[in-house]
């Protein structure tokens, strides 16, 4: 199925746009005038330019105000119309789009309207261009796509057709029997299909529209009921992204395009047209890694928290320090950023590491080069949107891989080498075989990473999460907006059903803020208050919280005598939900990094986001 992206979904010059859509791997544009307009190519280059990129130029839009106007005012329209019928020639455009009427002028007569636009597609006729004519939402008199198509089925001119947008049908709060007339259309009439998503908003629709857009999949519209409504009438023209957006109009074209053709891919998927390698779903976090150009401040924190060292890679200056099942590798070989320590990789357990990698590259997402010696086990790796390195593994238990490792650790600890719950397939390679394991003695502990926060780049926010559900196969749970002391901090979680892998996505107030941009790594411990302390003596320092904060606490809820005294001298933070409560601190920050010590209770599903303005004030008061 062709698809194709409106150049005024893309940030930059036309030659940019094109250049992106192109990379990105779109079939076709539709060329808005304006980027024409302010383009130091001629029509005839930009045509050359589409072909060289193998791009077809699917639509030339808009043309506005023509139909149910008086005569003489039709008239100077039609000159106009004629004129751009000449250019689109030059361009190779054969589709032109007609909006429906704005304008004063514009009385309403559906016959009236019917005529004119009958004599708008005869004139395109003659160059050999055919009419779209679309239903805007704040359209005068035609608003509906069904009240365009009356008129478009009245005119009865073969070079006369509609064109559906998603947004203007949409946006009018349709109900499912809303759409069943787009069945009644016949597929060859339905010239052109725009896609756009949008967050629910109660707004105007013209502003709604002109700046919220978003691509499929990133907003609260039902796109795949939709498309296959579309489908169903016949429709086999271009699948086509129209999306005005502030952000994306400021962002990467690059970046943008392949989100958006990553979100017709999707589209495809979910309205059964179109099949892709399916979601693995993560069972667990292998590791996080972490890139350090001075390893002591970071593995003085893991000490203190309560990681051993527990083995080091035989090829790299890579180490691996455990706690529990909590496993975070400190990477060396960086060499040293301005921006110090970083989280830069994450080790998703999978079921079927290839399986997942192969749809991650189906959407688009880069495969990374495997970063391995001779005899390195092979790992597979995509990049996420805002860089990190996500490593599909599977990690093999004592019982699988029944090595020297699994052996010395559970004879060192003491512990059951058999603990672990999940046995992973011995056929496939364990990471961990690549590393030598150390004879440091580790503290038995039920301790894992129980989530992942990562600040996202302001542009790719909604992308990351679009990626994060499809690409991985993980649950989004709603946006939340929050206000801090410096703006406003949006957050969301994704995660697989069970919990066993969680990640936070966020977008920051101010960018370029370290503090907002920090990544963190969240530990489940069964005893927060035991390991803040131990935290603490060990020489660890806990982010300090206002007595204010715990003052509100004790008006909000009722704890057990010392409770808060506890709270209080450790700086943990309390939130509840319907299933229960949720206790958590912070670590200071070391780089870009920071942790944070979390235990849930009674099935809590949140990630206490309402502590997050506490907790930010409270770095940036320990940053002055
Ligand atoms: O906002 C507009 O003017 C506008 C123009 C062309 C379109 O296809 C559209 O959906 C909206
Ligand atoms: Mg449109």
């Amino acid at each position: 199925m062709h698809t194709s992206i409106a150049t005024v979904s893309l940030s930059g010059s036309l030659t940019e746009k094109l250049a992106a859509a192109a990379r990105a791997g779109f079939g076709g544009v539709e060329i808005f005038e304006n980027d024409l307009l302010a383009s130091p190519l001629t029509p005839e280059e930009i045509r050359a330019r589409c072909a060289d990129l193998g791009l077809s130029v699917d639509l030339y839009q808009p043309l506005r105000d023509i139909e149910a106007v008086p005569d003489h005012v039709f008239a100077r329209n039609l000159r106009r119309a004629r004129h751009k019928f000449a250019l689109m020639n030059r361009l190779g455009a054969d589709t032109v789009l007609v909006c429906s009427s704005v304008s004063p002028d514009a009385v309403d007569d559906d016959s009236l309207a019917a005529r004119q636009l009958s004599q708008l597609a005869d004139s395109a006729h003659e160059f050999g261009i055919r009419v779209a004519y679309e239903a805007l939402a704040w359209g005068r008199h035609v608003n509906t796509y069904d009240h365009a198509w009356r008129i478009v089925e009245a005119a009865g001119h073969p070079a006369l057709g509609v064109c559906l947008d998603s947004f203007h049908i949409l946006s009018r709060g349709s109900e499912p029997e809303d759409l069943e007339g787009i069945a009644d259309i016949p597929g060859e009439k339905i010239f052109f299909l725009q896609l756009a998503d949008a967050p629910l908003l109660a707004m105007d629709v013209l502003q709604w529209s002109r700046h919220h857009r978003c691509f499929p999949g990133q907003g609260g519209f039902d796109l795949a009921g939709l498309l296959r409504h579309v489908l169903a009438a016949g429709y086999r023209g271009p699948l086509s992204l129209e999306v005005f957006n502030d952000v994306f109009r400021q962002a990467d074209a690059g970046s943008t395009a392949v989100d958006a053709h990553r979100s017709l891919l999707l589209l495809r998927e979910a309205a059964g047209a179109g099949a892709l390698p399916p979601a693995v779903v993560p069972t667990g976090v292998a590791f996080a890694e972490l890139l350090t150009p001075d390893a002591e401040p970071v593995t003085g924190l893991l000490t203190a928290l309560g990681f051993t060292r527990a083995a080091r890679h035989r090829g790299k200056p890579v180490d691996l320090w455990q706690w529990g099942e909590a496993r975070i590798l400190v990477n060396t070989a960086a060499t040293a950023r301005r921006d110090g320590t970083r989280l830069a990789a994450i080790g998703l357990e999978s079921p079927d590491p290839a399986g997942a990698a192969r749809r991650a590259e189906a959407l688009l997402a880069p495969v990374l080069p495997r970063r391995r010696g001779p005899e390195d086990a092979p790992l597979d790796a995509v990049a996420a949107p805002d860089g990190t390195e996500l490593f599909f593994c599977a990690t093999a238990t004592a019982t699988a891989t029944a090595t020297a490792t699994a052996t010395a650790t559970a004879t060192a600890t003491g512990a059951s080498a058999t603990a672990s719950a999940t046995v992973a397939d011995p056929e496939l390679p364990d990471w961990r075989a690549d590393f030598t394991d150390l004879p440091d003695t580790a503290v038995p502990s039920a301790t894992r990473i129980d989530h992942l926060a990562l600040t996202q780049p302001w542009h790719h926010f909604d992308e990351a999460t679009l990626f994060h559900r499809s690409v991985l196969g993980l649950t989004a749970q709603e946006s939340v907006d929050l206000a801090d002391p410096y703006g406003l901090l949006r957050s969301r979680a994704v995660a697989a059903g069970d919990g066993s892998v969680r990640i936070a996505l966020s977008v920051g107030a101010a960018p370029g803020d370290d503090t907002v941009h920090a990544q963190h790594i969240a530990l489940a411990t069964d005893d927060v208050m035991a390991a803040a302390r131990r935290f603490r003596d060990a020489g660890g320092r806990l982010l300090p919280v206002p007595a204010n904060y715990y003052d509100d606490l004790a008006a909000r809820y009722e704890f057990a005598d010392g409770e808060l005294d506890t709270y209080r001298e450790l700086g943990i933070l309390y939130d509840h939900d319907a299933h229960g409560a949720f206790r958590h601190c912070y670590t200071e920050i070391v780089g870009r990094v920071f942790f944070e010590l979390v235990q849930r209770d009674g099935g809590y599903q949140g990630y206490g986001a309402a502590n997050a303005p506490v907790r930010l004030a409270a770095q940036q008061a320990g940053r002055r």
